[in-house]
């Protein structure tokens, strides 16, 4: 009798940070948020209810897909159209897929490790519609409340995104808060580069990322963090609309440089919905980005 062939196992994909260094090298080190706020869904002359959601980030993957590093989807701004608004956001995760470009879902998702274990599930896990090949993680109950997600992250090839020093004023108190001679952002980042050490080993970039705002100026040094020792991506919101640019990158990265993916949501979907303006808008603010974080 033939042997017949069993299937074939299913192939990993590459660790996250392994992909997301491939695509920064590619197209720029710059993350495009899909943040359809109701003002721009009604400057794109888009309604506001899960049609308008979709036409709205339809066209953005339209315009931006296989043309920036990554795009990240912003959870609470589908969410507030309920469950169609959560549909939507499905297909958004599946469109950028087949668009060969990668996402962060902006879900900012953090629990006690009981239930963390539910929310590594719902994106994290391979075949759940709502796992992009990242998401951003809460560490305010503790970095080790997020074990699940840290370990189905690394059991499917995707990665996290911790928030870590954040890109709004109010985050300072909190973040730079010290416990012993160790910042509580400064712990965090230490999470991250434990976390990633196995990456650092092979000389790769790990697939723990830490989020630090574009804007926070000094903040990492205030804090006491070696941002390059943590050896993961650093997405780096705050670009834009919230007045970073590529000065305001290279002052707070300074030699983690290589590891930033700078995010700008309003400032590159202000230009649409043409098509051909939001990749223009993308690829200048994706130049800047590359000019500040390869100098
Ligand atoms: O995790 C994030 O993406 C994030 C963290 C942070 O510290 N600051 C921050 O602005 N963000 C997100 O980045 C996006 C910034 O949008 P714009 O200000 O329009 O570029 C929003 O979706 C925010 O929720």
């Amino acid at each position: 009798m033939p042997q017949v062939p069993s299937d074939p196992a299913p192939a990993v994909p590459a660790p996250f940070g392994a992909r997301v260094a491939r695509a920064m090298a590619a197209h720029g080190p710059l993350c495009v948020g899909i943040d359809p706020h109701p003002g721009l869904l009604a400057a794109w002359g888009l309604s506001d209810d899960a049609a308008g959601l979709r036409d709205f980030s339809l066209t953005v993957i339209d315009a931006l897909g296989g043309q920036v590093a990554a795009l990240k989807p912003q959870s609470a701004l589908f969410e507030r159209h309920g469950s169609a608004g959560i549909a939507v956001l499905e297909e958004v995760v599946a469109v950028a897929r087949s668009a060969r470009t990668l996402t962060i879902v902006d879900a900012k998702r953090g629990d006690i490790g009981s239930t963390m274990a539910a929310y590594a599930d719902a994106y994290l896990r391979d075949g759940s519609p709502l796992a992009g090949d990242a998401l951003t993680v809460s560490p305010y109950l503790g970095f080790g409340s997020l074990a699940p997600a840290l370990d189905m992250a690394h059991a499917t090839g995707r990665g996290l995104f911790v928030l870590c020093l954040t890109s709004n004023a109010e985050g300072v108190a909190l973040q730079h808060a010290r416990d012993g001679d160790t910042s509580v952002a400064g712990r965090i980042a230490l999470g991250a580069a434990s976390a990633n050490r196995t990456a650092r080993d092979h000389g790769t970039l790990g697939s723990i990322g830490l989020v630090v705002g574009a804007t926070i100026g000094d903040g990492a040094h205030e804090a006491g963090i070696d941002l390059a020792a943590v050896n993961g991506p650093l997405l780096a919101p705050g670009v834009g609309a919230q007045g970073a640019g590529g000065r305001e990158l290279a002052a707070v990265f300074g030699a983690a440089r290589s590891n930033v993916l700078a995010s700008s949501s309003r400032g590159v979907l202000g230009a649409g919905p043409d098509t051909r303006g939001l990749l223009a808008a993308a690829r200048r603010s994706a130049d800047d980005a590359a000019t500040a974080l390869r100098a």
